[in-house]
């Protein structure tokens, strides 16, 4: 049975719980869900989805995320309806077309973001509403490295602080008001900083994916104290995807061990100095970057960010969804 709502052991009146905004549901519920997804996946989409190169369960794939990609579809539809009722009431006033669905996906570094990210876009762009999903991630508006060392936050990488906030938001806002090509800047893991001169452009996507540790962090108060409209603000729905920071260390460390055997390699990079110490040294060093940039990030900012979330996607040390916590209210 899914509940609806979950009871408070604190709470004084055991006989009424504590009402939660969330649906809390077991992987079991929502793959049930499953049943009533239209679009199963094709044998052919199974090998492109294989192409991206990501390490996909595909029974994952059937149970999690293409009911997830099914809700977001009538989301999609029934926010599509409401804009239509909004440019009736309007008239010719404010009235616009083609705004794109925005999506956020929250959660810390190494928790799979970008894995949850790409999965969707390539879940969604099979429907015919909307074919066109573009995936932007925020990191193209982290400050370059030399504007991070004067600020002296270089160890903060990755913290609210370290990104250019307002050009994010604007570059968001713009794709959402309908401007035909909005241009972001690029970062390069391989250099660890911003691509001088390199810009990746959006033209007028049906949907767009946007990526990052603190998309769902509100908005800084103004100089004047008033409060701004953050990036948030222009999300239709949002992701967080959640998991324990133990495992998530972990994680952080095996994709770090993976990069040093690939990636690191390459004379460019900017961790190769960690291929030419031993596995053991390389880790030392992956670990206190966790400790002491990512996990305090996570602790301080990204997870009190969870609370914003239309879904929460709660993972187990395996990678795989345990259980779900969709807004209803
Ligand atoms: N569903 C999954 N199954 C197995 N491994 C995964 C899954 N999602 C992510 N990973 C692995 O976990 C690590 C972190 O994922 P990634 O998407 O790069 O995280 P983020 O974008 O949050 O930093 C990577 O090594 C990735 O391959
Ligand atoms: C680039 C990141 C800040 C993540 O950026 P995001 O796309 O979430 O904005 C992060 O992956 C990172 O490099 N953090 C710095 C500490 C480290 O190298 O682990």
């Amino acid at each position: 049975m899914i509940s609806s709502v979950s009871s408070s052991p604190r709470s004084a009146h055991r006989s009424r719980p504590e009402a939660t905004p969330y649906v809390d549901l077991t992987r079991a519920e929502w793959s049930a869900l499953r049943e009533k997804t239209p679009l199963p996946l094709t044998a052919e989409e199974v090998e492109k989805l294989r192409g991206l190169g990501d390490v996909i369960d595909l029974d994952e794939v059937r149970d999690i995320y293409l009911p997830l990609s099914r809700l977001l579809n009538l989301y999609v539809k029934a926010t599509d309806g409401l804009r239509g009722a909004l440019n009736t009431f309007l008239g010719e006033q404010g009235s616009q077309s083609g705004t794109p669905f925005v999506i956020g996906v929250a959660g810390s570094v190494a928790v799979g973001k970008s894995t949850v990210a790409r999965l969707l876009q390539a879940l969604l762009s099979r429907w015919p509403e909307h074919p066109r999903v573009e995936l932007v991630t925020t990191d193209g508006f982290l400050l370059p490295t030399k504007e991070l060392q004067a600020r002296g936050l270089m160890s903060r990488k990755g913290f609210p602080e370290s990104y250019d906030r307002r050009a994010l938001t604007r570059f968001v806002a713009d794709i959402k008001a309908g401007k035909g090509e909005v241009t972001a800047p690029v970062y390069s893991h391989l250099i660890y900083d911003i691509v001088p001169g390199k810009r990746l452009t959006v033209r007028r996507p049906d949907i767009l994916i946007v990526e990052g540790l603190n998309v769902l962090q509100p908005a800084l108060p103004g100089k004047d104290g008033r409060t701004r409209v953050g990036l948030a603000d222009y999300f239709d729905f949002s992701v967080y995807v959640d998991a324990r920071p133990e495992d998530i260390e972990h994680w952080y460390l095996n994709r770090f061990r993976k990069l040093r055997e690939t990636a690191f390699q390459n004379p460019s990079s900017y961790f190769r100095k960690y291929t030419q110490v031993s596995e053991e040294e390389a880790l030392d060093y992956a670990r206190t970057m966790w400790r002491t940039i990512n996990k305090v990030n996570l602790l301080e900012n990204v997870a009190p960010t969870r609370g914003r979330a239309t879904l929460v996607l709660r993972k187990g040390p395996d990678h795989k969804v345990q259980r779900l916590s969709l807004r209803k209210l």
